[in-house]
């Protein structure tokens, strides 16, 4: 099998192999082996996710997120900025650009230092209820702003234990069967928020997660009745900013924005993911 070209990027953090699939250069039969496989840290390239750039006849591209461990979430903040970012730089969209993911049509806008997406319009949002986590009751909030999300507000964000307490929330029978994202958020200096996440399909800490900041930044405004936008720090210490329009518990005009790096070019080989 030929060598597949792929770019590396990261979305504060939040790193990527994104393919051009137009062409079909991936084994369907093969599909999950090759995702899987090839986002094992140390074993191969290495990633929080992998991305597909396919056609589309009704926007200017369609794309498949994969999470690490295989799985189809409806979408990815940090990811939509890359994939856009990418598909500038291959000629395959202008800078104004809209593609198709399993949550809906995501419009992004790629700037000189940054990538701007429109969110699809959050869903279910809940504040200050209690969650039972091994019998220790916790406050939290709840939202789906492309996938499902927790948000915990914490006094020390270097104290959190997130695999621990990310795992009693992210497989809490609360959220079964699909289970949630688990974010941990503190107040950080000049009136940015500092966030923490354990991410569903990575089952790990991540160093970003755009969909999990947005999620945070809409219960806090919710909550504290904070002005758009909020601005955020993530464990990598990438800054993203998120505008919304808040009316009640109703959210619409949501963007995220932040950065979308190239961080290498290259080829998969398949003894690189053929496990
Ligand atoms: N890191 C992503 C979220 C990707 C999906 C998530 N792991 C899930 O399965 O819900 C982001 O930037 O939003």
């Amino acid at each position: 099998m030929k060598p597949i070209p792929f770019f590396k990027m990261s979305g504060s953090g939040n790193d990527f192999i994104i393919i051009d699939n137009r062409a079909a250069v991936v084994p369907e039969d093969r599909l999950e082996r090759l995702v899987v496989g090839a986002c094992r840290r140390k074993m191969s390239v290495g990633a929080d996710g992998l991305i597909l750039i396919e056609p589309s006849d009704r926007v200017d591209f369609r794309w498949r997120f994969f999470n690490a461990d295989g799985s189809l979430p409806d979408m990815c903040g940090n990811g939509a900025r890359c994939a856009a970012r990418f598909a500038f730089i291959h000629g395959i969209a202008d800078r104004q650009m809209a593609f198709d993911t399993l949550a809906g049509t995501i419009e992004a806008t790629v700037g000189e230092h940054g990538v701007r997406i429109r969110m699809t319009d959050p869903a279910r949002l809940k504040t200050g209820f209690p969650l039972d986590l091994d019998g220790r009751t916790v406050m939290v909030g709840s939202v789906n702003t492309g996938v499902p999300h927790v948000v915990t507000v914490v006094d020390d964000i270097e104290a959190v234990d997130v695999v621990r307490t990310g795992r009693l929330i992210r497989f809490h029978p609360d959220f079964a069967p699909d289970g949630t994202n688990a974010n941990f958020v503190a107040d950080g200096p000049g009136g940015r928020l500092l966030i923490r996440t354990y991410e569903r399909g990575v089952e790990d800490e991540t160093l970003a997660c755009g969909t999990g900041n947005v999620a945070a930044a809409l219960i806090l405004a919710h909550d504290r009745g904070l002005a758009s936008p909020v601005s955020l720090t993530t464990r990598s210490g990438g800054q993203l900013t998120v505008h919304f329009t808040m009316k009640g518990d109703r959210c619409t005009d949501v963007f995220l924005e932040g950065d979308a790096r190239v961080i290498y070019r290259g080829e998969l080989w398949e003894e690189a993911w053929l496990t």
